[in-house]
């Protein structure tokens, strides 16, 4: 309601104006004679003139209408010239000069557009906040804090993120007791972010954190940190943590850390980044002046670690990093059972169907695939939900995320499967290299399909030349499993192939491991290559041993290839069955992993 009595106040100024132009527009078509000028001075020299006013650019007045009826009609030249004062005085006619009276009109073209500016930007304010400003309350921002007393999201509520729990479990224990868990000697960390995909349920986690220890929840984004005027989103951060102090124990939590917390000095395209990176420096200011042991745990998400300011990362600020990833197979059931509890579904549902249709999906998404379901089921009139509302859905939301391409399709899928498998069954056929710890095709982020973990063992310093041919034999298996099983090959051995010639060129120009280039080392300090480029100071090397380095690093990763095809050929059956069994399960770890690894054989 009191939405709507703000408005009308607009809308009052606007229809006066509305009223006045129309006004204004009719006077002038029905009482006044608009004549040419030339046709104003014939009538002057007729006499038949009786009355001006003289403004700077135009004449009104009266004069005697035609039909001798003796009435005078009003009339309205544009232009005047400088001697039109005596042709007046020479026909006898009153005239006054007038300066004309614009205030209206002034008033009118300058307080609309402003009324209209203020009107936009009042509109703009309450979008970022989500909330009505109000004029006077610009300056105050308490209320745009999001404070929740109580949270009902348990731990239960979140699913398929097993790993993210069991970090955050020791969280609630100090938030449920803050001194005894400092009395033990616990160390409690000041900032948590949590680092995963947009959807994967950081926001959720966070609250559950909230909900399992029952203290209050405030929550922030970092973009609406980010507002308008200079030193307000500084002065919210101050705000923020004054009344955190208060409520403590309790969490503060900053959704899109990366709006606000991005490299400083990497303003975008619009200004205002000196706003940003006040607000930037007062959060650290406020994370550096706090003592954890009150009982304040901030908590923070974000999908792009990457650009985020080193500073915010540094010890005793979000030093603890949660990784909140896509879940797979097991972990989408999970999220499922979760989220059905909601609704009504048939008895027999079997989720692990459904799971098995979302690969790439996550918590986000199958949450809004359930919902579709109901949606659909509600429509078709059904009492419960079937199977054939969630297949529905599940295209529904699929079409969805292919427009934004998110999704690898069911081909796609197969070859990444095999390639990764490629490069596990070679990792292990080969003496010295990591052992292989975790095989998956759940895609990360856009560049990485699927990814093969290796752990190095121990910390090297010194790589022998055998090793670094079985790490190059290594990235080229993924290509090597395509073509042996598609007779075809993909752009997703980009990364590999870039990798391995990295390898290779370094061998044969910094170490020294190709006889035929010879023990010399080509390579020079980084730094020193732009003034090289600068000072015109060529290559350190001739055009003939250019060409002799190039047809060597082919030669390796050629030799390293074949090697690699001869590898996976004799290893045939362990790459299609892990792969099938990576298709179904998208992850292989532990027990699981080593039970395949160890029907590879080194023979090559
Ligand atoms: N692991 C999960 N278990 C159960 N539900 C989930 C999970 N992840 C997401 N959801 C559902 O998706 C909704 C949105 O998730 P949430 O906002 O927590 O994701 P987010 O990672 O914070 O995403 P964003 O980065 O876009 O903020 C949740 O409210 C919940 O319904
Ligand atoms: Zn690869």
């Amino acid at each position: 309601m009191e939405k709507r009595h703000r408005f009308s106040a607009w809308y009052i100024l606007i229809g006066i104006w509305i009223v006045l132009i129309v006004q204004n527009i009719i006077f002038s078509m029905t009482q006044t004679q608009v004549i040419p000028y030339s046709e104003f001075l014939r009538l002057l020299k007729e006499d038949r003139i009786t009355e001006v006013s003289v403004r700077s650019n135009q004449i009104q007045g009266k004069m005697k209408s035609q039909d001798h009826s003796g009435g005078d009609v009003l009339f309205r030249t544009i232009k005047v010239d400088p001697e039109i004062s005596d042709l007046l005085d020479e026909h006898g006619v009153k005239f006054r000069g007038e300066i004309e009276s614009t205030f209206l009109r002034n008033l009118f073209s300058w307080l609309f557009p402003i009324m209209m500016w203020i009107g936009i930007w009042y509109l703009v304010m309450k979008r970022m906040s989500g909330q009505q400003p109000g004029f006077m309350t610009l300056g105050r921002n308490r209320a745009k804090i999001y404070m929740e007393d109580e949270v009902n999201v348990t731990f239960e509520d979140v699913a398929g993120v097993d790993e993210a729990k069991q970090e955050l479990v020791e969280i609630t224990d100090f938030l449920e007791s803050p001194e005894r868990f400092t009395q033990l000697g616990g160390k409690i960390p000041r900032g948590i972010l949590l680092v995963g995909p947009p959807g994967t349920g950081k926001t959720l986690l966070a609250r559950a954190v909230a909900g399992e220890s029952r203290v209050p929840f405030f929550s922030m984004s970092g973009s609406e940190f980010v507002e308008m005027f200079v030193g307000l989103g500084a002065s919210r951060v101050r705000d923020l943590f004054v009344q955190a102090k208060e409520k403590a124990p309790c969490i503060i939590f900053i959704d899109e850390l990366d709006a606000l917390g991005k490299v400083r000095g990497f303003g975008g395209p619009v200004g205002g980044h000196d706003e940003r990176e006040q607000t930037l420096n007062q959060l650290l200011v406020e994370m550096d002046g706090f003592d954890p042991s009150v009982g304040v745990i901030l908590m923070a998400a974000t999908n792009r670690p990457e650009i985020l300011d080193p500073a915010l990362l540094r010890p005793g600020r979000f030093d603890r990093h949660v990784l909140v990833d896509r879940p797979d197979k097991a972990g989408r059931k999970a999220i499922l059972k979760v989220h059905l509890k909601n609704i009504t579904c048939e008895e027999n549902l079997d989720t692990d169907v459904i799971a098995g249709m979302t690969p790439g999906m996550v918590g986000a998404d199958l949450a809004n695939i359930v919902n579709e379901a109901a949606l659909l089921a509600v429509r078709k009139n059904r009492d419960r939900v079937t199977m054939q509302e969630f297949g529905e859905a599940v295209e529904r939301v699929v079409a969805g995320l292919e427009k934004k391409n998110r999704l690898i399709n069911p081909e796609e899928r197969r070859i990444v499967a095999h390639h990764e498998m490629g490069h596990a069954v070679i990792a292990r056929a080969l003496p010295g290299t990591d052992p292989v710890r975790k095989i998956s095709i759940i895609p990360r982020g856009i560049a990485a399909l699927g990814y093969t973990m290796q752990v190095p063992t121990e910390d090297r310093f010194l790589m022998k030349k055998s090793e670094l041919l079985n790490k190059i034999c290594t990235l080229l298996g993924g290509r090597a499993a395509e073509e042996i099983v598609f007779s075809d090959i993909s752009t997703g051995a980009h990364n590999d192939l870039a990798r391995s010639t990295d390898i290779a060129r370094s061998m044969v120009r910094e170490y020294g491991m190709s006889s035929k280039v010879g023990q010399v080392c080509f390579a020079r300090e980084k730094q020193g290559q732009f003034l090289d480029l600068m000072q015109g100071r060529a290559q350190e090397y001739s055009e003939a041993t250019a060409r002799l380095i190039d047809a060597e690093v082919r030669e390796i990763i050629d030799g390293q290839y074949r090697r690699a095809l001869k590898i996976l050929t004799g290893n045939r059956p362990v790459l299609d069955s892990g792969a099938v069994l990576l298709l179904d399960k998208e992850k292989i770890e532990g027990a699981e992993l080593e039970a395949l690894m160890d029907r590879v054989t080194s023979a090559g």
